[in-house]
């Protein structure tokens, strides 16, 4: 169990303080309207924000919030269309039905507030989290405010949101996933050490030091366990000293004792001024004393919303007194979540599920208790949210302007390219210089080159298919390495973005650019094996041409296989459709067919590799080179029947072709990743 001198055990370390210090020096101070923080709240007898701010700066940044923030939600609903059915002639023509997910929640949590949410599976604890945390697509009906004004990316950048599942970096370990995060989240007036310095104070603060060493693990190989994967998942929050905190079921799957720490250390954050809110399961009432208010769902509507030691009182009031085993108010709350009450529990609970009528009774009992709760708490509840005297709230959709005036970056474009490339390239390296991509690239070129040992121009057709080859391969290869960028790191990036925590940009040159070296490494190697094995002309110019076109090719081909990924954003279609374009690369290329259909030789214009099939044909040979075409006789080779009809003049203009293609690919990957952002 944590010991109660937890939180102020922490914020005596003195090197807590001395960032402290400096950050509440370099700290901004935003939206706080003047009545914000005077809301003495009803459900702690803690001191409030105003008071502790006027303490000397003795607390660690990860104890006093600097701008705190009150939320209200008043009348939140969200209906969802569901899917129809599939496989129905109609489908598309029948209206979809739609699912209300939630109805009429309403709440307010201040700062220095821990708000649980609870109910049964499925009743929308997790919807509403999000709709707070300002990340549900869709219109959300009601209004949400934070300081009264609406969401906005000032507010975005004070919220810290834990999802259900971890999305970390399973290559990274404990302590380089909280350093990147504190680099990339951080203020720029910290130095690079002072932020290094608050991602290790959060370790200590998480009690991760015993496996800040260890990575974090994946499906495939094992990491940290799933309390220190959840822990680290919070730290990463913790590091900006969010003035919101939500976090969807931060104990679920923990034994009780790392669940009461974690809960005990969330208490700690919102005692330090900050406004936390959680969703949980099933708490023990050693957990649910550690909350000040709770908000109950059942099937998406609310049956209590308020502190959380007056619900006994308030559904005793209401005729649900508990029975006399009743030992955790958890328990009795999600028993009348789900229709059952403790009466019925104690007289009927041994027959009570093989009643046939137990559904109609369970249904009756839940409508019973939303109109109580609609008729004794939100009259009062809605004169909390919205005092007579105020303006109306606006909708959540509503047109309040954001006031989000202040500098849209925590970091500047270069830090952040720079910090999102040294995460890229530490994560990615055990993919990139993988032994397996590397025998599978030097396996091939060996094998090439004895296939086309020491070929010489005699064997005209064998050159030229060797050439062929080249442009082939290395437009396979990069493209369906390529198309799995962003498929596999689209949790993370929405998850990323939606914290504002780097520029779309700074990301995606990032990533593109990690990448280049063993893209091009591994052509260069393919390239100086197979040419010089095949017997292709023994010049360096010609040598360093051809490999000039191959990494060309390679570019062009990555950034087709990024696009496609951006684009679908699943790799499963992405590889087939880059399947099907590579095979008619590979037909209107060039070398298999010569005599393509007028109407349909145009494909061979939107095909790289026949660019870069023409180039290497004209690099490799002179106008004045010849070959043996029959017994004694010479022809020019580029009047061998392949070359002809492929036609090497103008390489200008397919320079130019492969130059628009290689910008207008990734032009393409950026907008459609741009499109397809979570906001
Ligand atoms: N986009 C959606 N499409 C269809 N159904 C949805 C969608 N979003 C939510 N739901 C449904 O809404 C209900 C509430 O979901 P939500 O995830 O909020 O519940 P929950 O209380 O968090 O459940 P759990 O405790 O099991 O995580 C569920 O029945 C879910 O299936």
């Amino acid at each position: 169990m944590m010991p109660p001198e937890h939180e102020t055990s922490i914020t005596r370390n003195p090197a807590s303080i001395l960032v402290a210090s400096r950050i509440q020096n370099t700290s901004v101070h935003i939206d706080h309207p003047p009545n914000s923080s005077s809301n003495v709240s009803p459900c702690t007898d803690d001191r409030m924000p105003e008071q502790r701010q006027s303490t000397p700066a003795r607390f660690s940044v990860l104890h006093e919030s600097l701008r705190p923030v009150t939320l209200k939600f008043e009348d939140v609903s969200y209906s969802v269309k569901l899917q129809s059915r599939k496989g129905s002639c109609c489908s598309s023509l029948e209206p979809k039905p739609a699912k209300t997910v939630l109805n009429g929640v309403s709440g307010i949590v201040r700062p220095g507030e821990l708000l649980a949410m609870l109910g049964p599976s499925g009743s929308g604890k997790t919807t509403l989290l999000t709709a707070l945390a300002g990340r549900l697509p869709g219109k959300v009906s009601g209004a949400i405010t934070y300081n009264g004004q609406p969401f906005s990316s000032s507010v975005k950048r004070k919220t810290g949101f834990v999802s259900q599942d971890d999305v970390l970096y399973p290559h990274l370990t404990v302590l380089e996933t909280l350093t990147y995060a504190a680099l990339l989240r951080l203020p720029s007036k910290l130095t690079r050490d002072e932020k290094i310095e608050q991602a290790e104070l959060v370790i200590v603060e998480l009690g991760l030091n015993r496996c800040q060493n260890n990575v974090i693990g994946g499906p495939l190989f094992r990491g940290v366990s799933g309390g220190e994967r959840k822990r680290v998942s919070i730290g990463q929050e913790m590091l900006v000293n969010p003035s919101l905190l939500l976090l969807d079921e931060p104990t679920s799957g923990l034994d009780s004792t790392t669940a009461q720490r974690i809960v005990a250390t969330l208490r700690g954050l919102a005692r330090g001024g900050r406004t936390v809110i959680t969703t949980i399961h099933q708490p023990s009432s050693r957990l649910y004393r550690m909350f000040d208010k709770v908000v109950v769902l059942s099937e998406g509507c609310p049956i209590y919303s308020g502190c959380a030691d007056g619900v006994i009182e308030y559904f005793g009031s209401i005729g649900y007194v508990p029975g006399f085993n009743f030992v955790n108010p958890a328990d009795f709350l999600l028993d009348l979540a789900n229709g059952v009450t403790p009466d019925m529990k104690q007289d009927e609970q041994q027959e009570f599920h093989s009643r046939r009528d137990h559904h109609e009774a369970q249904t009756s009992i839940k409508q019973s208790l939303v109109s109580s709760y609609k008729k004794n708490l939100y009259p009062a509840l809605k004169d909390e949210i919205r005092p007579r005297d105020s303006n109306p709230v606006r909708s959540a959709t509503g047109a309040l302007p954001s006031r989000s005036n202040e500098n849209q970056w925590t970091t500047t474009w270069w830090m952040q390219f720079k910090v999102l490339l040294g995460r890229g390239l530490k994560e990615r390296k055990h993919e990139s210089y993988s032994g397996l991509r590397i025998f599978q690239v030097m396996t091939v070129s060996i094998l090439s080159g004895l296939l086309w040992w020491h070929s010489d121009t005699s064997h005209i057709q064998d050159q030229v298919g060797l050439l062929f080859f080249f442009s082939i391969f290395w437009g396979f290869f990069p493209l369906f390495n390529a198309i799995f960028a962003f498929p596999q790191e689209r949790p993370m990036l929405i998850k990323e973005r939606s914290s504002g925590m780097y520029r779309l940009s700074s990301y995606y040159f990032a990533r593109t650019a990690g990448d280049l070296p063993m893209e091009l490494v591994l052509p260069t190697i393919f390239t100086t094996i197979t040419y010089w094995m095949g017997g292709l002309k023994p010049s360096l110019l010609t040598f360093s041409l051809t490999l000039l076109i191959i990494l060309f090719n390679v570019l062009v081909s990555q950034g087709l296989g990024l696009a496609l990924g951006a684009i679908l954003m699943d790799v499963k279609q992405a590889t087939t459709l880059a399947s099907v374009t590579m095979l008619v690369f590979l037909l209107v290329g060039g070398y298999y067919i010569q005599h393509i259909p007028g109407f349909i030789a145009w494909l061979k214009y939107i095909s790289f590799s026949h660019y870069c099939y023409k180039l290497l044909v004209g690099v490799q040979y002179s106008a004045t080179e010849v070959y043996e075409c029959g017994s004694g006789v010479t022809c020019r080779v580029l009047d061998f029947p392949a070359i002809r009809y492929l036609g090497v003049d103008q390489m200008g203009w397919n320079v130019t072709a492969l130059a628009v293609m290689l910008v207008g690919y990734r032009l393409l990957a950026y907008v459609a990743l741009r499109l397809g952002r979570p906001h």
